[in-house]
């Protein structure tokens, strides 16, 4: 042995013995923090039966503090998603949080349920976005995620129309980088692939790249990513595109990774449940509103938001379920509903509009 290993097995020693001794220390805390957890808990069931155990707004909070403060070598993500799993296991020491999530198993909405409560929410795949809802407004869950908006193909209409026949309310979002892979089952023979599976959205935002590689290959659209990863399965000459979760769950192989059109394609998911969420120093507000049809009338509405400075960030219009050419508006803006000029300029709003309902405040995502 020469000298440099001897005192290179030195110092991993040392450093080794070291690192225990820090995780030692992390794991007392960790125990210490989650006891902390346990009397909040005591705290919370003394004001009685529907106590609200999941606190959206102090979550954002502690994640952007675990941002704030860190000064690496760590990147600011890495440190909140460590602080995002140990808040996952003090909540579920609480009460566990039960969640539904636009299904099956494997797809972009899982990875941003899992994004959004930890690892230890207990969280269920549900067949359509509707049963999302029902089941949230039934109870049988308290939270459920759906997708609401992509960056390269634009809104997810089914959660908006949603909204006009639910009493849920937004008491969150969270964002997904979205990346595709074309991925092929260990019996597909590559150079004889002639269909390929995957969700309509999906296909939309690879269309470019299926151009270029696969311009005479079938698509074919299925009900999520997941299934078309399931149905390749077996299948010699049909190839899907779904994400990584999808891969792993059934055991495919990565053909080519990264294929989407757009680099930054990502997607937005809204968490509805039934709490009002309070102020946490960053967040957003949603709102459906109906208005006379007339011209000029939109420009009217929203008088009030730029007299009052309020920054929309998102309208999106779609037909009214209660009559022919009648449009309700979605709309987005930066501030809570309970801040000096939002309150304001909602309050105005609401008075020139045939209908208002705000959707939610809610903490802008920070992951
Ligand atoms: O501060 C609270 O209300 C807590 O319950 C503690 C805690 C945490 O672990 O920090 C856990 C769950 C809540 O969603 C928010 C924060």
């Amino acid at each position: 042995m020469t000298e440099e290993t001897v005192s290179g097995d030195q110092q991993l020693l040392e450093l080794r013995n070291r690192i225990d001794n820090i995780d030692a220390e992390i794991a007392n805390l960790i125990s210490e923090r989650a006891s902390c957890a346990l009397k909040v808990a005591k705290v919370k069931k003394a004001t009685g039966e529907d106590a609200l155990y999941y606190r959206p707004e102090r979550e954002a909070q502690v994640l952007r503090r675990a941002m704030e403060r860190n000064s690496g070598p760590l990147t600011d993500e890495e440190m909140a998603r460590l602080f995002r799993e140990i808040m996952s296991a003090c909540l579920a020491l609480e009460e566990p949080v039960k969640v539904a999530y636009l299904g099956p198993e494997g797809t972009f909405t899982q990875q941003a349920a899992l994004k959004h409560f930890g690892n230890s929410a207990k969280s269920r795949p549900l067949a359509v976005i509707d049963e999302v809802f029902r089941e949230v407004e039934a109870g049988a869950v308290s939270y459920g995620v759906v997708p609401v908006e992509n960056s390269t193909e634009g809104v997810i209409n089914h959660t908006l129309d949603n909204f006009m026949n639910s009493n849920l309310s937004i008491c969150g979002e969270v964002e997904l980088r979205i990346h595709h892979h074309l991925m092929i089952s260990d019996v597909t023979r590559p150079e004889s692939i002639t269909r390929i599976y995957s969700h309509a959205q999906s296909l939309a935002q690879c269309r470019k790249w299926l151009d270029a590689h696969y311009p005479n290959v079938e698509r074919v659209a299925v009900s999520s990513n997941a299934d078309a990863a399931k149905r390749v399965k077996g299948e010699w000459n049909a190839a899907a595109i779904a994400g990584d979760m999808a891969a792993d769950l059934y055991g495919l192989k990565v053909l080519s990774e990264k294929i989407e059109d757009r680099p930054d394609n990502s997607t937005r998911f809204l968490i509805i449940g039934t709490q009002q969420v309070p102020e946490s120093g960053d967040d957003k507000t949603s709102l459906m509103v109906s208005m006379r049809n007339e011209p000029g009338a939109l420009h009217d509405l929203l008088e009030p938001f730029r007299r009052y400075g309020v920054d929309l960030t998102r309208v999106e219009t779609r037909p009214s379920q209660s009559g022919n050419w009648t449009y309700v508006f979605f709309i987005d803006f930066t501030g809570h509903r309970d801040t000096s000029g939002v309150a304001e300029a909602l309050k105005e709003v609401g008075d020139g509009a045939s209908d208002l309902k705000v959707l939610g405040s809610y903490p802008r995502g920070v992951l």
